[in-house]
């Protein structure tokens, strides 16, 4: 079953149209979601976390249609979402914080102290369990981020620049935690970062201008770049600017 069914979506801020007409159906795995500054990833996100409400299409997620207040409420309690500016108390533990999110997901409260120290140890913050958030890190911060948006075991993942601010070391590790939730859930990751593409998705999604340029895995990206001479220094990176071409040529010839 598809955990996600999107057809004519559409998204303005004032006079500006983020997302012009998307159809887009997602399920099980990792999905990368590319483009360039301002394409519209972050909008797109926001509306399948249920945040934003779309000026026009049908959105339906775990099989519930979102343009219902009910089920949007259903649908937020499962599902994981880590913004791309996250909102978090710095006077709480990290324990208390996770454990916070968990509750507000409606977590059955017997569930919670171990739901927590579950997705606090995924993060490799076990030891910092007790420590109050103001005392971390950007990246350690980051990592309480991941920790909330995996607390309820979630269907579905979102994940908007989730590995900015961490270090190399993290970013493999993180990497290696997005493989591991794409078995089980619908994970979508976005990212400017090629690499987190190459080493963690299964499909690839490239927004541009609003629209979707380009559906594939990664091999297929790759592929494109190498037959159509894409610039860049990493194979992904051809793949990426190959696609975007491709797309913004077909996309100014439908215009004429
Ligand atoms: N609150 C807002 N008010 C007005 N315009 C907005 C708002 N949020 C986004 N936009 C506009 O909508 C478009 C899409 O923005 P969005 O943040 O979704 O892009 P993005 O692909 O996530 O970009 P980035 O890679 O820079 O994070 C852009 O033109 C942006 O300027």
């Amino acid at each position: 079953m598809s955990t996600i069914r999107v057809t004519g979506l559409r998204v303005r801020h004032r006079r500006t149209v983020a997302l012009d007409g998307v159809d887009l159906t997602l399920g099980t795995g990792v999905h990368g979601l590319l483009g360039p500054n301002g394409a519209g990833k972050t909008s797109l996100i926001r509306v399948l976390a249920t945040v934003a409400r779309p000026s026009g299409g049908r959105v339906e997620i775990l099989g519930e249609d979102l343009s219902d207040h009910r089920r949007r409420g259903e649908v937020r309690r499962r599902l994981g979402y880590l913004p791309q500016e996250f909102g978090y108390y710095p006077g709480f533990t990290v324990r208390e914080f996770v454990a916070y999110v968990a509750w507000l997901k409606e977590l059955p409260a017997a569930a919670i102290p171990a739901a927590v120290e579950r997705a606090v140890a995924r993060v490799g913050l076990a030891d910092r369990i007790d420590v109050r958030i103001r005392t971390l890190s950007g990246g350690m911060v980051r990592r309480v981020g991941i920790a909330q948006a995996i607390v309820n075991e979630p269907r579905l993942l979102l994940f908007d620049e989730p590995t900015a601010g961490l270090d190399p070391e993290q970013r493999v590790e993180f990497r290696a935690l997005l493989r591991e939730l794409g078995t089980a859930a619908t994970v979508i990751v976005s990212t400017h970062l090629v690499e987190d593409v190459a080493a963690a998705c299964t499909e690839v999604t490239l927004v541009d201008a609003g629209r979707i340029a380009y559906q594939g895995n990664p091999d297929t990206l790759i592929a494109l770049g190498e037959s159509s001479e894409g610039t860049g220094d990493h194979p992904m990176e051809r793949g990426y600017t190959a696609a975007l071409r491709a797309h913004r040529t077909s996309a100014a010839g439908a215009a004429r």
